[in-house]
């Protein structure tokens, strides 16, 4: 996997563009998403431990908004079931190329004990297969906030029994207190990861109008108006969390 650190917004930009996953995002986003999201390596690892509980036998796996397939290379360590496929879909050219390079690369390894299907869709337009597990990991806060409702209905009309929906995002908290301070803490959390103040003002100018993070509460009525039975959060580090939703 690339090594590239992320630079992106280290020199003063005259004016900054809407975040984009395009080929500079690619090439450095394993090392953005690790100094940007605190826990994601525990995360993405521990998506693979859940998974393996709650996939089916002979069903499809999605990992919905794949990036460069981190969720789906877990999924490869952990689920051991019978017949599972899994399908990483992203909207991102740029991503969906290297994500395709960097799974394919691994067939040799893991083709027969879980094959995978790299497709370039928007998940707002995916016909879903009859599913077992669903992932969404920091993929929903991208979505247009009108469009979440129909999307988590579509995931749940598709959930099979004993399945899941496993959803990570950043949250906003509507305490405007504790929003200010975990958003302090979380800045810290990137300073220490060796971002300047001006790398961490400019990317959270670049996000501001293209990632639209709810409250835990909002997820919680959202995935319950979708059909889903049972929302449990099982991981929070800072403002960010993971949560497993049943049907
Ligand atoms: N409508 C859409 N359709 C398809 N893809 C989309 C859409 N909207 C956004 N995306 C894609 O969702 C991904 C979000 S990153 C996910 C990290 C990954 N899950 C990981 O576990 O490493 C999160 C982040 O960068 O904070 C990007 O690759 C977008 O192209
Ligand atoms: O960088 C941030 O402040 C974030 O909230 C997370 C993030 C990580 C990677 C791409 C976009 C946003």
């Amino acid at each position: 996997m690339s090594q590239e650190p992320d630079r992106l917004f280290a020199q003063p930009l005259p004016e900054v563009p809407d975040f984009v996953f395009n080929e500079d995002v690619v090439r450095v986003f394993p090392d953005m998403i690790k100094r940007s999201v605190p826990g994601y390596p525990t995360i993405v690892e521990n998506i693979g431990v859940l998974a393996g509980q709650f996939a089916q036998p002979h069903t499809t796996l999605y990992d919905l908004g794949a990036s460069l397939g981190a969720v789906t290379q877990a999924l490869r360590r952990h689920v051991r079931i019978d017949g599972c496929k899994v399908i990483a879909v992203d909207n991102s050219p740029a991503m969906v190329a290297r994500c395709s390079e960097y799974l394919h690369a691994q067939d040799a390894m893991f083709q027969e004990l879980l094959p995978v299907e790299v497709i370039e869709a928007d998940i707002l337009a995916l016909d879903l297969q009859p599913t077992s597990l669903v992932t969404l990991n920091f993929t929903l806060q991208f979505v247009p906030p009108e469009r979440r409702l129909e999307l988590l209905t579509h995931i749940r009309q598709a959930l099979l029994p004993g399945g899941a929906l496993i959803l990570s995002e950043k949250l906003r908290f509507e305490d405007a207190a504790e929003h200010d301070l975990l958003t302090e803490l979380h800045v810290a959390f990137k300073r220490a990861n060796g971002y300047s103040e001006l790398e961490i003002a400019q990317k959270r100018s670049a996000i501001e109008k293209v990632m639209l993070p709810d409250s835990l509460e909002q997820h919680r009525q959202r995935l319950l108006a979708a059909g889903f039975s049972k929302v449990l959060p099982w991981f929070q580090c800072l403002n960010f969390a993971s949560l497993v939703a049943l049907p």
